[in-house]
Parts: C-alpha cells; structure tokens; sequence
C-alpha cells in the first residue's frame, strides 16, 4: 500500500492565467479524493502565483482526507499554517525567479531555522516533512533538527535524459530511503513524477506516499481529473505489489 497525494496547484495557475474564478482547486481536490486521493498536496508560495490565501483557508474546510501544505520557511508563512493547522506541513526551498522547485532545502545551510519551524509547527500539532534532496548528510541533519518525515525530490531522476543518468538518479532515492528508514523516519516522495516514470519509485518499499501534481493535472485535460487519479494510483499499486 502506497499513498498518493494529489497536488491541486496547477488547477490554480490555469484560473490565474486569466484572473477568472474557475477551474477551481478546490473543486479539484474534491474530485481527486473521490478518485482516491490519500491526501491533498498545496503549495503557497511567496508570490502567491498559484495557490492564494482564500483556497487554503476553504480547502481546510472542506477536504475528507489530509492537507499536506507545502510552505517556505518565512514568519508569513508560519503564521498561515499555525492559522489553517493543516495536518501536514512540507518545509521547501523557493526562489521567487525558478519556475518550479529545483532542489531540496539546503538544512545543513538553515539549521537554526529548520529547527525553529520544525519545532514550532511539531508544538502546534502539525507534521513537519523536509523537502530534501536525497542526500545522506542532509537526511541525517533533518534528523537531527527535529524531522521524523522527510519528501525525497525526485526531479533529477524525472529530468534524467539519459538512461544511465536516470538509474545513477534511482540508486540515489534508493539508498536515501533505506537510509532514512533506518534512522525510523517516514519517506515521501515527489516532484516530476509522470505516469511513464512513477513505477520504479513507487516499487521502493521505504516509500510511504508520493506527491504527484502536474502530470495528473496534465493528463485530467485528455482523460478527466477522477480519470487521471485513479490510473496514477493503479500504476503505484501495481508497482508495489511487484
Ligand atoms: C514543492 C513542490 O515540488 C511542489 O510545490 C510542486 O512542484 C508544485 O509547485 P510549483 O509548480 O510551484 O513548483
Ligand atoms: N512535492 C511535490 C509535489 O507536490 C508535486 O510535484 P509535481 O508533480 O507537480 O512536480
């Protein structure tokens, strides 16, 4: 068993487009739970290009599942999640000028703070996940602050051109989640992740859930979003049961 959180994000930057009020995200993270959903993943970045304030605080109301908010470690930010007290919190790196989250945050480089907000969120009843690059010496250090959930970036291995590259890229996940099972911590998993790429991650048996959003929201445009869920989620299953 395998969870999938499916992120509504790219439902919000096709409405903000246009500065209309539809489609609607959380019209979407309805539809998407009814699909099978395990989660809803949302990400309210600094420069609100997506998910705004508003869609936060109504899909708090309305969602069955679990809100997993993906959030950059400022004051804002921290007092918006101690407001919505989501399940989840995902701590992630942003860079106002990237056009998606490039890497893992960087915890060796803000210790204090990945503590701070660890601490401070885990107080308030929160969970707090790190967003990591899967390296040893950062899992390590996001034990050390605090973290018991880590989220793998998987965007090099979805980039991966070359098939060598893309199976060095695997073998990187691979032993990052072993290792961080061993330390007792729980693995996620996301970014990038399409339904040409997501088997070989999801057949590793650290791997809790996955986070998929815009393959999902992609392929909704060809087939429909309950659709497109339920195929994500099959795919993960069948590659969990081998
Ligand atoms: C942190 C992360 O990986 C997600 O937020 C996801 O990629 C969708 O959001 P963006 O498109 O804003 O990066
Ligand atoms: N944390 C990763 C996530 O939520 C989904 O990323 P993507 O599938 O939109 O690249």
């Amino acid at each position: 068993m395998i969870l999938l959180g499916v992120n509504i994000d790219h439902v919000a930057t096709l409405r903000q487009a246009r500065g209309t009020r539809y489609p609607s995200p959380i019209e979407a993270a309805l539809v998407a739970e009814t699909a099978g959903a395990d989660l809803i993943t949302l990400h309210l970045r600094e420069d609100r290009r997506h998910i705004q304030d508003a869609d936060v605080v109504a899909m708090r109301q309305v969602i069955k599942t679990r809100m997993n908010l993906e959030m950059a470690m400022t004051p804002e930010m921290l007092a918006n999640a101690l407001a919505v007290a989501p399940e989840d919190v995902c701590l992630v790196p942003e860079k106002r000028e990237e056009v998606t989250t490039e890497g893992g945050l960087d915890v060796l480089g803000h210790y204090a703070d990945v503590c701070h907000y660890t601490e401070t969120l885990q107080q308030a009843g929160i969970r707090v996940s790190i967003f990591i690059d899967p390296d040893r010496a950062q899992i390590s250090k996001a034990y050390e602050a605090g973290a018991r959930v880590i989220e793998l970036h998987t965007g090099a291995y979805a980039d991966a051109i070359h098939a060598a590259e893309r199976e060095a890229e695997l073998a990187r996940i691979r032993g990052a989640a072993a290792f961080a099972a061993e330390l007792g911590m729980v693995v996620n998993a996301g970014h990038g992740l399409n339904y040409h790429n997501v088997k070989p991650i999801a057949a590793i048996p650290q791997i809790t859930e996955l986070n998929i959003g815009h393959a999902i929201i992609g392929q909704a445009v060809f087939v429909g979003l309950d659709r497109a869920v339920r195929d994500m989620k099959a795919l993960m299953q069948q590659a969990r049961q081998g």
